[in-house]
């Protein structure tokens, strides 16, 4: 399979509706991969607090059909990032909740899933106290694997990862927003998803700088034994990458430490 992660750059100096364009335009010119993946909140910036509220789009918005038009112009299946997504409201009120909502598109640009980030960033403030939980995971069959999503600071909750690998998933893909500050915790983190879990990790940052934070970029693609396949640097790049989807059943026959999983541990005698 062919992969390519379109590590955006992310700076306010740009409207959103011109990068959205400039993104359709990248993911086209990929039609020789099988799998597109874009970062996480990449029309906003995933530390721009303010403009979550006001860039929220309805699931269907305008981010989900100029990317379902470049999924199928490119033929390709695209993991569109994540958006934020503003819900229909439930209780009589004018606005629904905001969630972190990842799209999946498949190569005839019908949505195959949308996942709701569960692990909001920020502790007191942020998106933590701006948006709301998504509590489902997902997993999307491709003919040739099965991704596992997740997003950013998901990648630090390594039981997600193993509900996802329950679930079926052979190929972990994580659009982030993440730090410059933590790169190290990133690149230690994907390394560590893959090698636990005997999986592909496709993690997918973003460049440049919003809300005064400069974002590490390094986007990168791990193997199910843990090698780095391909790393990116910190600017706006698209990493491609060639990799065997059979290499998840074969580490996991030859070295099958999932089989050794003990479950439901009893806590400590006091
Ligand atoms: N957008 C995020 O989820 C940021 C996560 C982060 O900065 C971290 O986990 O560290």
């Amino acid at each position: 399979m062919r992969a390519s992660l379109i590590q955006i750059g992310v700076d306010e100096g740009e409207s959103v509706d011109s990068r959205r364009q400039r993104v359709a335009a990248l993911v086209r010119e990929q039609a020789e991969a099988d799998l597109v993946v874009l970062p996480e909140l990449w029309t906003t910036g995933a530390f721009a607090y303010q403009a979550f509220a006001d860039e929220a789009e309805p699931l269907e918005g305008p981010t989900f059909e100029v990317m379902a038009k470049a999924a199928s112009d490119a033929g390709v299946w695209l993991h569109a990032g994540s958006i934020p997504e503003r819900a229909p409201s439930t209780d009589g009120s004018d606005e629904g909740a905001l969630y972190n909502t990842s799209l999946v598109f498949s190569p005839s640009g019908e949505l195959a899933a949308a996942y709701r980030k569960i692990h909001r960033f920020g502790f007191d403030k942020g998106e933590a106290v701006l948006m709301a939980a998504g509590g489902d995971l997902v997993t999307v069959r491709l003919p040739e694997t099965t991704l596992g999503v997740a997003t950013c600071y998901d990648l630090r909750f390594p039981e997600l990862f193993r509900g996802l690998v329950d679930a079926g998933a052979q190929t972990l893909v994580v659009p982030a927003g993440w730090p410059e500050r933590r790169r190290s915790h990133w690149t230690l983190l994907a390394r560590a998803r893959a090698v636990e879990n005997q999986a592909y990790v496709l993690a997918c940052g973003t460049a440049g700088t919003h809300a005064g934070v400069p974002q590490a970029g390094h986007s990168i693609v791990v193997d199910p034994w843990g090698e780095v396949l391909a790393e990116a640097g910190s600017g706006e790049t698209v990493l491609t990458v060639e990799f065997d989807p059979a290499k998840v059943a074969t580490t996991r026959e030859q070295f099958p430490a999932l089989k050794d999983r003990m479950l439901g541990l009893a806590p400590p005698r006091r």
